[in-house]
């Protein structure tokens, strides 16, 4: 709606269709300096709604530099993903951030993000269903179109070609992995809001 958009308009190309969630675990790292909570990226989703306990360590890139998101007591974080800079035409951006390794001596941080996408494992996502910058957004009077329109699949491709620190794979691959990268991450759950039984 801040977009000036009816207010079911993202509800319409199924922003929030299917939701992941992945909790991430930051034990004590006797290494921190040497050492990478989780690395530089932007999230591959339409909005990320994080809660972050009360360690720290989340950092935002703002005008070339790194800022701390500091954890708020009751507050969630919430990230304009690359999906919805997209449709959007640009007008929200998608903020890169990283974690850096938990500098506790004894305590270790828990972090939980919910993924709002587009329900990736139904008929939609591969049916070629293409998701570009909003016609209301970019018709007479609005910016011009930004950025093409492009399937679901061809989004994952290119994510999955980016690799870590938005490096391709092949470049991540030939860099020396961290000493300790003890980040751990839960298997990642995948599941549409609608449920339906056979899926599990
Ligand atoms: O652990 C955090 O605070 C953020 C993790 C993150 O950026 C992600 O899971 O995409
Ligand atoms: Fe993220």
């Amino acid at each position: 709606m801040a977009l000036g958009l009816e207010r079911e308009r993202l509800g319409k190309i199924g922003y929030a269709d299917g939701v992941s969630v992945v909790s991430n675990y930051y034990p004590p790292c006797p290494e921190r300096d040497v050492t990478v909570g989780t690395s530089r990226h932007s999230d591959p989703a339409f909005l990320t709604v994080l809660l972050q306990d009360g360690m720290g360590g989340l950092q935002a890139l703002l005008g070339g530099r790194w800022v701390d998101v500091p954890p708020v007591a009751g507050a969630l974080v919430i990230n304009v993903g690359d999906l919805l800079e997209l449709v959007s035409n640009a007008r929200l951006r998608s903020v890169e951030h990283r974690v850096v390794a938990n500098r506790s001596r004894d305590t270790a941080r828990v972090s939980v993000a919910a993924f709002c996408n587009v329900d990736l494992g139904c008929e939609n996502s591969r049916s070629g269903r293409l998701y570009g910058p909003i016609a209301e957004l970019t018709s007479a009077g609005g910016d011009p179109p930004r950025y093409r329109s492009i399937t679901v699949a061809e989004f994952l491709a290119h994510n999955d070609g980016k690799g870590l620190d938005g490096r391709p794979p092949s470049t991540t691959s030939a860099c020396p992995p961290p000493l300790c990268n003890l980040v751990m991450q839960s298997i990642a759950f995948h599941f549409p809001w609608h449920i339906s039984p056979h899926q599990h």
